[in-house]
Order: structure tokens, then sequence, then C-alpha cells
């Protein structure tokens, strides 16, 4: 048997820890991180934001074998109406696999969401590897997508479809250069949506011949409002849109035209696909908009409820007390809600008011306007002997586009 310790030593890591960290997460996900892997993630990996644990019998000596990694990028996260909070998002989460089920994340869970805490972060994020992980760490499904297969020559675009135009062929570079704005405007308006970062762009960008699945090199299309990045699977004769983006119903349009009209393709598959994208529309046929997997994108967690429910806007006027039992981290309580579409306070209180009772992993999806309060009540997660109330709720938290994430971490 391994030795299994009561209670893991819990260190910050240094620049050094690198080459450990991606070791051990690479056995945990049973991948083999190539030097370039580990130097191309360089330039987005800040140690002070990565918890180690170690076995308390090596002292937490820096060489010591890591036991448990969790770490977080640093995001702005757009919320319904448009302002954006600073959100951290939990990555690179791993336990040795000789190790598990010792309550090794529990520990490295309970330490970095304090630092969250400590910090001022009023929500946490991640993308969950399996989804009975974080639950119980106050985490909700915010985002979904489905992946999609359009067979090309059946996808005609109907009568009077809009047909803008206004698409250029641009190479890596010019991508580089554009994309970013473009990406930077899209995230003001979806609910969900992730900045990022320059070294992120970099990152993005580099398309290095292990990670292209057998497919060619990326081929970018630019309108002034929307950009997609595809690569074309020869053997499969396949387009595979890698990013979409579409400020504007019109870049939509202009964007869809130029993919669907690629002779020599017989199938465009998008593995990201919005739930509430309109391209079925433009279609001659809907149908032909196959959903071929449908999954849960990012979970959210709130740190800070006032905070939180204070920068969102709101579809109607409400005014609700909010009693919501969070026992990983302790931060719950009752908070009275007064919001609408122009603004919104949220206080802690003692008591009063029409109250909707709810765990904190509901609060997520609510925030981000994605999932309805009565689903919620239905699944157990929200009750409220107040029909009123809980009507109130789900008119008022609903937003005007599903939110959407965008970037993978
Ligand atoms: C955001 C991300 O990075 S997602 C990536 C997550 N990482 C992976 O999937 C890599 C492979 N898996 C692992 O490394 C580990 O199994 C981990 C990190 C998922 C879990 O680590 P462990 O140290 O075994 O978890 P720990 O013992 O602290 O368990 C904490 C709780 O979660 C539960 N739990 C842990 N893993 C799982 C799981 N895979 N499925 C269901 N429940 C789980 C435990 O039962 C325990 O429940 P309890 O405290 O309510 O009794």
């Amino acid at each position: 048997m391994p030795h299994a310790p009561a209670s893991p030593v819990l260190r910050r890591a240094t620049a050094d820890d690198l080459r450990a960290i991606t070791t051990t997460d690479g056995r945990g996900f049973g991948v083999h991180y190539s030097d370039t892997d580990i130097e191309d993630f360089r330039p987005l990996f800040d140690p002070d934001r990565y918890l180690l644990a170690q076995d308390p019998a090596d002292g937490a000596k820096q060489d010591g074998p890591i036991l448990g990694v969790t770490g977080s990028f640093p995001f702005e996260v757009t919320l319904p109406g448009g302002a954006t909070l600073p959100a951290p998002g939990v990555t690179w989460v791993t336990v040795a696999v000789t190790h598990r089920r010792r309550g090794i994340l529990r520990a490295l869970m309970t330490e970095q969401h304090r630092g969250f805490v400590a910090d001022g972060s009023a929500v946490s994020l991640l993308t969950a590897s399996e989804g009975a992980i974080y639950g119980r760490f106050g985490y909700g499904i915010t985002t979904q997508h489905r992946a999609v297969e359009i067979t090309r020559r059946r996808a005609t675009f109907r009568p009077g479809a809009p047909d803008p135009g206004g698409v250029r062929e641009i190479d890596g570079n010019e991508a580089r250069l554009l994309f970013p704005d473009i990406h930077r405007r899209w995230t003001a308006l979806v609910p969900g949506a992730l900045s990022r970062s320059e070294a992120w762009w970099d990152n993005h960008m580099l398309d290095r011949e292990s990670r292209r699945g057998g497919g060619t090199a990326l081929f970018h299309l630019v309108h002034a409002d929307g950009y997609a990045s595809y690569r074309i699977e020869h053997g499969e004769r396949t387009c595979r849109v890698v990013e979409l983006v579409s400020v504007t119903a019109e870049a939509h349009a202009a964007l869809w035209r130029v993919l669907l009209a690629l002779d020599l393709v017989e199938t465009v598959a998008v593995w990201s696909h919005p739930l509430d994208d309109p391209l079925g529309y433009l279609l001659a046929d809907p149908r032909q908009v196959r959903t071929t997997r449908l999954r849960d994108g990012m979970w959210a967690r709130v740190l800070d409820v006032p905070a939180a429910l204070s920068a969102r806007r709101y579809r109607t006027e409400v005014d609700v007390v909010l009693d919501v039992h969070d026992p990983f981290l302790d931060l719950g309580g009752r908070f009275r809600l007064r919001g609408g579409p122009d603004g919104a306070e949220c206080e802690r209180v003692a008591a009063g008011g029409p109250s909707v009772a709810m765990d904190i992993a509901g609060l997520g999806p609510l925030l981000f306007g994605g999932e309805r309060a009565a689903t919620l009540a239905r699944g157990g997660l929200l009750e409220s002997d107040d029909p009123a109330a809980l009507r109130g709720v789900d008119a008022a938290f609903l937003a005007d586009r599903l939110p959407q994430h965008g970037t993978e971490f």
C-alpha cells in the first residue's frame, strides 16, 4: 500500500514546479506532455495561483513528490446586463493516482477557495472532467454546448435568408491582430463569456501539429464583426470549425454562407455550437443542424452573494429574500435582492420578505441566467412556500440570451 498522509501539507507553487505539476497532471489524465507543451504553457503559468499538496513525511520539501495540484486562471466573466466580474477559473486539478479518495482534493479546494474569498472574488468558475465532483463544493452548471454536424450539400439557405457578404480569408498573423478586438466585443454581449489575455491569445493561435487531430493547420475567415477558424480533415472530407465568433447577425450569416459553400467538404462539424445559435433559421431545413452531443460547459460557484447578485441586471423587477445554504464554505445566509433591468442591490439581512431557500450550487446557474429557477425547484435545489416569490425569481433571472463561456480552460 502507498503511504497515506492523514492530512497533506499544502504549499504555494514556485516557477520551478511547472515540470512536476505537468508530470502529476499528465499521470492523472493519462497524457504525456512534451517539452514543447510545457514551454507553450509557461506564459500562462502564474505559480502564485497554484497550490500543491505533499506528504507531511516530506516536510513540504520542494523536491518531494507532488500528491495533488489545483490552480486558477485570472478571468473576467460577463454577467447578464454586461457588467464583468474578476473570476478565478479553477484548473489543473489532479490528485496522484496512488493517493485518491483520501481527502487531498477537499483539502486543496478548501484552501484555494478560502484564498479566493480573501482576494475578494465574488464567483469562481471551472470546467469539470466528471459531473459528480464539484456540486459538493457549491458549483453548478452554468453553460452548455452542443456538438453539431451538417451535411453540407443538404444545408441550403432558405429563400430570402440574409447574404451580407464581407468575409475575407486571412492568415494566422492577421488573425492574431484582428480577432482579439472582435472577441472582446463578443464577450461584452454574452453572459458567461470569458476574457482572454494576450498570453492566452498567443497560446490559442499556436496551432501545434500535435493538437490538430490529423487535420490541416487552421484556416481563418474574418468579417468586420466576426471570425471563424477551421481545419480540413481530408480523409473524412470534413471542415472542423474550431471557433466561430459573431458580434452581429450579419457576421454570423456571412461566415456560415462561406463555411457551407466549401466545395469538396461533405460535413461541417462544430465542436461547440451555442444552444441558441440561429443557424437553423437561416436554412431551408433546420433539421440539417444535427446535434451529435450535448454537454455541460462551465460551472460557477458564488463566493460573495451580495457582490455577485448586485452586479447583474434582471429581466423583470424583483424583490426577494434568498436563503442560501452553503455547507462547504459557510458563506450562506439570508440576502435581500432588489433588482430590475436598470440595476440591483443585494444585502445580508436577518429576516423578512418573501423568501426562496436554495443550495449555493443553484446560485451559479441562476446568476448567469442560463437555468430557470422553476427547473432548479423541480430538481430540489431551490424551494419556496410562496409561489409568487418563486415565479418572480424565475422571471427575473433569465438572461436575454443563453450563457456561453467561449474559452476552454
Ligand atoms: C477543474 C478541473 O481541473 S477538473 C479535473 C479533475 N481532475 C481529474 O479528473 C483527474 C483525475 N482525477 C483525480 O485526479 C482525482 O480523482 C480527483 C482530483 C477528481 C479527486 O481527488 P481525491 O483526492 O480523490 O478527492 P477527495 O478524496 O478529496 O474527495 C473529495 C470528495 O469528492 C468525492 N469525489 C472525488 N472524486 C470523485 C469522482 N471522480 N467522482 C465522484 N466523487 C468524487 C469524494 O468521494 C469526496 O466526497 P466527500 O468529501 O463528500 O466524502
